[in-house]
């Protein structure tokens, strides 16, 4: 093999990149990925985990998974995420390794390139994503990939599991970091307000425009517009939507001029977008143009491993950052559901700080929902009256459910009275 072809080749890749041989020794490295590590390479003798991890053994001698073994036992590229040593701390990584054969079609070496990720960290930070458990990773592999396109993404996930978060992190991350990233509330919006929201009006398009007004796509010109609970547009203007996202153009209300829009679309729903368009109620047109790229974003139930450092996150970057959590506390946190994820996590840590009268929080300190929850959970393990079952199970209703009273009584196969009575009864408010 010709090193120094290698070697130009690794100097014209603009990410930090790699050549490695089967033994893992760099052979050829490029100024990118030498400015990215701490530690010297010395080309021909360090080995990349020595590097990367500070380790003096391959990752998945260290419970990583190793991609060099995945690219062995497929003959293919694989990527991982890996969290490196690097000049800036603990960095997540998107790596992608290549095998490169030579004529006989035998793997002589690797290509390793990885993509630093700025946005997130295992480690507490403030305005990065913090996590490290593998549905956290997938999920950042994903926005990696996606941030570096211009395809339309849509976010999936429970309230409260960071959307917004994920969909400023996309625009950070993308060749329009510079210009304006702007949100579109859809919840609440009615025909008209949301027409002349996004589009602007005129001076005297209707009764009460003294003045003309931009729009929020003409304010977002250049950058990313994030349009939150999609499902709640309207019918009616989901057509006006469509137009927008398929011609780039769009009119002013009262105004005659066509205008270019040019903006990068970022949507999210907490609801099943694909169950509301066999329902009819959300355009299958609409939502093929929007869903280019969907992402699921975890629960934190599904991620539970990330509570402890979530908690002590939260707790840091709060104003009783001086107090810490005992061991019951935390443990007692992962335990719980979360029915309002993240932001849920981020209120009890604060009430909790607040409650605590020493500096150690305990389990003492720690919201009713969380008690509530697990002696819940246990109270409905032995038998018990059904009486009794139908007040636990009411209680979790009120603390979870947020469906209009008449749907909910539907649900539960009951009145609206009947179960206004049976709230009274348990003196329970379902807000
Ligand atoms: N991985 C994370 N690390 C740290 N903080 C996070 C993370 N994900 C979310 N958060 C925080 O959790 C809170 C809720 O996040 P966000 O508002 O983005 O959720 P959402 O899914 O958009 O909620 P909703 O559907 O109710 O609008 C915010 O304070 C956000 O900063």
């Amino acid at each position: 093999m010709n090193v120094s072809i290698v070697q130009a080749m690794i100097n014209s890749i603009d990410k930090p990149a790699i050549f490695i041989n089967t033994d893992y020794t760099i052979l050829a490295v490029n100024e990118a990925y030498r400015d990215t590590y701490e530690t010297e390479v010395r080309v021909g003798s360090s080995r990349c985990f020595e590097v990367s991890h500070g380790h003096s053994s391959p990752c998945d001698k260290h419970g990583e998974e190793c991609p060099i073994r995945q690219c062995v036992k497929t003959e293919r590229a694989s990527s991982v995420i890996h969290i490196h040593n690097t000049e800036q701390g603990k960095t997540y990584c998107d790596i992608i390794m290549r095998p490169v054969k030579d004529a006989d079609g035998i793997t002589t070496g690797f290509l390793e390139i990885l993509d630093k990720i700025e946005f997130a960290t295992a480690e507490s930070h403030a305005n990065k994503m913090i996590g490290a458990s593998a549905p956290f990773k997938t999920m950042l592999t994903k926005i990696n990939r996606a941030a570096s396109s211009e395809i339309a993404v849509l976010l999936h996930g429970e309230t409260g599991t960071g959307k917004e978060l994920v969909a400023k992190a996309l625009h950070e991350s993308s060749r329009r970091a510079e210009k304006p990233f702007v949100v579109i509330e859809c919840t609440g919006l009615n025909e008209n307000l949301f027409e002349s929201e996004l589009f602007g009006h005129e001076k005297g398009a209707f009764t009460g425009a003294s003045y003309a007004k931009k729009g929020l796509i003409e304010i977002a010109n250049g950058g990313t517009v994030f349009f939150d609970e999609i499902a709640d547009v309207p019918l009616s203007m989901q057509v006006k939507l469509l137009r927008l996202l398929e011609t780039q153009c769009y009119r002013t209300v009262g105004g005659i001029k066509q205008r270019k829009a040019d903006f990068r679309l970022i949507c999210a729903s907490h609801k099943n977008l694909l169950e509301l368009v066999e329902k009819g109620e959300f355009r299958k047109d609409l939502y093929y143009r929007i869903a280019g790229f969907p992402i699921t974003l975890p629960s934190l139930y599904e991620r539970a491993e990330d509570i402890p450092s979530l908690a002590l996150h939260f707790l840091s970057h709060s104003e009783l950052r001086h107090k810490r959590f005992d061991k019951k506390a935390l443990d007692r946190l992962s335990e719980y559901s979360f029915p309002g994820n993240i932001r849920e996590l981020k209120s009890i840590v604060e009430q909790a700080a607040l409650l605590a009268n020493e500096d150690v929080i305990t389990i003492d300190d720690l919201p009713e929902q969380v008690h509530f929850s697990n002696h819940q959970d246990s109270h409905l393990k032995q038998l018990v009256s059904l009486e009794e079952a139908e007040e636990v199970y009411l209680r979790r209703i009120c603390e979870t459910e947020k469906l209009p009273i008449d749907e909910l009584a539907a649900c539960l196969g009951v009145s609206t009275r009947t179960l206004y009575r049976k709230f009274q009864k348990y003196e329970l408010k379902y807000e």
